[in-house]
């Protein structure tokens, strides 16, 4: 946003953090060698983002209800929140969007999504992203308000499409990784990104997505990112588990959505009998109720089917 030539407020939850990225314009955690653009102005205090014209949420998906509540108790009603989180809500089952609208119901809603490392973006590397609002206009207004001379951001009105793309690529980039990990080699990766992308398409069709949608940069643009490179938190997860590592140590501490979201996902494919079995296999290895190994075997043994189906 500070980029394209907006004023920002980052507001984050620890006063102490917030005072010291104010001061130093450093974030060594999680934005390393990284100087903060002069435009942005750190806080801790909710109530002065009461003014901006719209409100970008980067906390994890798990967060977006309480987030979501925090934010209308201090924004106006007309102010257009853009989701910005993957994921799927562990609890309720349910899609953030559908999460935001109903804390916040009827006020504008975004979705921001697309092959888009934190990093790349911060450091002006070129990058293009999908805006999702079922009001096309303000879809418009807010894509090119937030697009700049290294971030280009197209937009759409279909904002299901746009957040199962971002929700479940996580957990296919945890299979490709896990591949990468256990020596499967670059043909079984290759594999599971087109097949991990049919379910994608399968599961968007069941949820009211647009194929379209899948097939650009939301869907099959990110996840060709997460499936390629140790930099995605989820390839990184599934690599280590590949090499033997329990969830719990591979995940070394961070943030890795797809695992979060495995289970929701899964069971929300059952719902409407959608066949999503690397997406299953990720969530029977996360459970502990498949080895690596089995779920390879698994998957390799399925009936042999047109490869439309
Ligand atoms: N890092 C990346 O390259 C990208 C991340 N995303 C998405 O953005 C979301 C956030 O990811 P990251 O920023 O990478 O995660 P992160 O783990 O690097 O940072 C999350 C931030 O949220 C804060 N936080 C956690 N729980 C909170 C709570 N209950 N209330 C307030 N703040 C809380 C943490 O203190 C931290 O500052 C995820 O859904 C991720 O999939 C999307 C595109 C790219
Ligand atoms: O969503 C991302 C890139 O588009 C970030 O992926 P990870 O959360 O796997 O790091």
């Amino acid at each position: 946003a500070a980029l394209a030539g907006n004023a920002v407020a980052l507001w984050m939850r620890d006063p102490e953090q917030a005072a010291l990225l104010a001061g130093t314009r450093t974030n060594p955690r999680f934005l390393p060698g990284v100087r903060l653009h002069e435009a942005i102005r750190p806080t801790a205090n909710l109530a002065d983002l009461a003014e901006t014209e719209a409100v970008l949420l980067v906390t994890p998906a798990q967060t977006t209800r309480e987030m979501t509540a925090a934010l209308s108790a201090v924004l106006p009603a007309a102010t257009p929140l853009v989701l910005c989180a993957k994921g799927i809500e562990r609890e309720t089952r349910a899609f953030l969007s559908d999460v935001a609208e109903a804390v916040r119901p009827g006020s504008p809603l975004a979705v921001l999504s697309g092959p888009s490392f934190a990093d790349d973006v911060a450091r002006g590397l070129p990058t293009a992203v999908t805006l999702a609002c079922r009001d096309a206009a303000l879809a418009r207004r807010i894509a090119a308000a937030l697009s700049g001379p290294t971030l280009r951001i197209y937009h759409r009105t279909d904002v299901r499409g746009v957040e199962i793309g971002g929700a479940a690529k996580n957990v296919l980039a945890i299979a490709c990784g896990a591949v990468a990990g256990r020596g499967l080699g670059e043909s079984a990766k290759a594999a599971l990104v087109a097949r991990g992308f049919a379910e994608l398409l399968r599961f968007a069709r069941a949820y009211g997505g647009e194929a379209e949608t899948l097939m650009g940069l939301a869907g099959l643009g990110d996840l060709v990112l997460t499936c390629s490179t140790a930099q995605s938190r989820n390839f990184a997860f599934g690599l280590r588990l590949g090499q033997g590592l329990s969830p719990e140590a591979a995940a070394e501490g961070r943030l890795v959505e797809g695992a979060s979201t495995a289970r929701a996902l899964v069971a929300l494919a059952r719902a409407r009998e959608v066949d999503m079995p690397i997406s299953e296999a990720v969530e029977k290895i996360l459970n502990g109720a498949w080895t690596l190994d089995q779920a390879v075997d698994a998957l390799m043994n399925r009936p042999i089917k047109s490869e439309l189906e």
